[in-house]
């Protein structure tokens, strides 16, 4: 199993927002959280990232303790939680050849759009596509990605569809926090509700 949780629970506040949570997520398959706003969906996925401590529990990605500040641990885990992740100056062409560097390998422009306007310029859409592209066109063993049909058109939503397939069928274990049903009827092999 790539992500595995034992027992893992979060209070916020006076608020407990999930306990005792049991997951078990293999390479080549694709877990969807629910939940309605505020259920603790991007809590949960913060604690695989390793950016939020559980209050109870335990969590184990690529088989140890996630820890977003490993550059070890990053470059096992793609993920895509907002688009604060991008260089604003930078068009998205840049932020591919920055992505091709760093990982030694060719991560190709694909269909992201406005490939030389700066990120501080595009649309809210074009920023998510090219976090999305980003996130599956390099290498990883493992993909968390919450709510990513944030922002898409329909052509879009669609595209998302194949991008999570595609990671799926190259032995990622993949975790989506969603609210879109029909999503989460294509991708999913498994669906917590929160
Ligand atoms: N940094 C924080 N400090 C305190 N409480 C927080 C923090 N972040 C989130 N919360 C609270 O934790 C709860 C769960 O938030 P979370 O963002 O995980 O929910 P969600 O299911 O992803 O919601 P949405 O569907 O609206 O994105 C909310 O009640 C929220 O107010």
């Amino acid at each position: 199993m790539l992500i595995r949780t034992h027992d893992l629970g979060v209070t916020a506040g006076e608020t407990e927002l999930f306990s005792g949570l049991e997951l078990a997520v293999g390479g080549g398959e694709c877990l969807v959280v629910s939940g309605a706003n505020g259920a603790g969906k991007s809590t949960l996925l913060r604690c695989l990232y390793g950016s939020q401590a559980p209050t109870s529990g335990s969590v184990s990605v690529c088989g140890g303790q996630p820890d977003e500040r490993s550059a070890r641990f990053r470059r096992r885990v793609s993920v895509v939680f907002d688009d604060s992740a991008l260089f604003d100056e930078l068009t998205p062409r840049q932020h591919l050849d920055l992505l091709s560097h760093s990982f030694g390998t060719e991560v190709d422009l694909g269909p992201v759009p406005a490939p030389d306007v700066p990120a501080a310029e595009l649309s809210a859409g074009q920023r998510r596509r090219l976090l999305l592209h980003a996130a599956v066109a390099r290498p990883h063993d493992v993909l968390l990605l919450d709510e990513p049909e944030r922002a898409l058109d329909a052509d879009g939503r669609e595209w998302l569809e194949e991008l999570i397939t595609t990671s799926v069928t190259r032995g990622a274990a993949v975790v989506v926090a969603s609210h879109h049903t029909p999503l989460t009827d294509t991708v999913a092999d498994y669906v917590v509700a929160l």
